[in-house]
């Protein structure tokens, strides 16, 4: 982390993505002045922070973290293209692109590590998947890993090809949870509770639900099972909820394959 402070950081993109990981890192103590942001439209938030906005790239920063759309990818990367081939690691967070089509970009030389972040790294909570192309040393990959540690998990993936189930769950998995907050809530005042209690028992359902599976040693079905008092309430509500044919566990199936559709479609361009 000391080679990222005098090297310099270069952050690609910065909309929700890339301030939920610059906050973190702020927010552990990453100076701002050994970050540089490119971002055409910067935030009020990202004009708070002190970082180098929009100026002159560092001669040979340890890492250029990628977080534009992948649809603009293709416009936004020959501006860094004479980082390529050395030193400084690529690490990329989009969706689809594949580390092939860096390479193509930026060089064969190029040190590239492949992430799948998620947006609780804004509050240090995130998960993200990473994997190095052959160019990518040990030293590289663990810089990349110590980065994205300081905002949550990191898992290390065998091949690039897990990245995209990875995606369909943990990158896409937070907005998953969001609607299931949404959903409860809306049925809640719907059953007839006001409007903002029946989100905060949403909220801190999911949170504690979600902190309990973390930090028990029983799984999430034993979980669940313990929620279910037999002949009680809640087995009326799983009975619908688990149904074979149109319950969660279907719809979950469908929209984790929606989603790896869309990341095939963005990878063929
Ligand atoms: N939002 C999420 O939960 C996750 C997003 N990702 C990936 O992160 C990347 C960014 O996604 P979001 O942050 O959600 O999108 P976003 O639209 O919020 O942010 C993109 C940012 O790129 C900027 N930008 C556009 N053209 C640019 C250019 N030529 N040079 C520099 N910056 C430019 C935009 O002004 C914007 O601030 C995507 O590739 C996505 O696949 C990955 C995991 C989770
Ligand atoms: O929706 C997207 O394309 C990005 C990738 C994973 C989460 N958000």
């Amino acid at each position: 982390m000391d080679d990222l402070k005098t090297r310099g950081l270069v952050l690609l993109g910065c909309g929700k993505m890339g301030s939920a990981m610059l906050k973190g890192w702020l927010d552990g103590g990453l100076p701002p002045a050994s970050v540089t942001v490119l971002d055409p439209h910067p935030s009020d938030w990202l004009k708070s922070t002190g970082v180098h906005l929009n100026a002159d790239l560092p001669e040979n920063p340890a890492i250029v973290l990628l977080a534009v759309k992948p649809q603009m990818m293709g416009d936004a990367l020959p501006a860094l293209q004479k980082l390529g081939n050395g030193s400084t690691v690529f690490l990329t967070v989009a969706a689809g692109i594949t580390i092939a089509t860096y390479e193509e970009i930026l060089g064969a030389e190029t040190p590239i590590v492949r992430a799948m972040p998620n947006t609780p790294a804004a509050v240090g909570r995130g998960i993200t998947g990473i994997v190095g192309n052959a160019k990518a040393s040990k030293v590289d990959v663990d810089l990349a890993e110590s980065l994205l540690q300081a905002v949550g998990l990191v898992v290390r993936l065998e091949t690039e090809a897990q990245i995209r189930p990875l995606m369909a769950i943990s990158g896409c998995g937070p907005a998953y949870v969001f609607h299931l907050i949404e959903v409860m809530a809306a049925a809640g005042e719907k059953a007839g509770l006001p409007a903002d209690m029946a989100l905060q028992l949403a909220k801190a359902t999911v949170a504690g639900a979600g902190h309990l599976a973390e930090v028990s040693d029983e799984s999430p079905a034993q979980l669940r099972i313990n929620v279910t008092s037999p002949g009680g309430v809640t087995a009326e509500a799983l009975r619908v909820l688990m149904d074979e044919e149109n319950g969660f566990p279907v719809l979950m199936e469908r929209a984790v394959e929606a989603a790896i559709e869309r990341d095939e479609e963005l990878a063929n361009g």
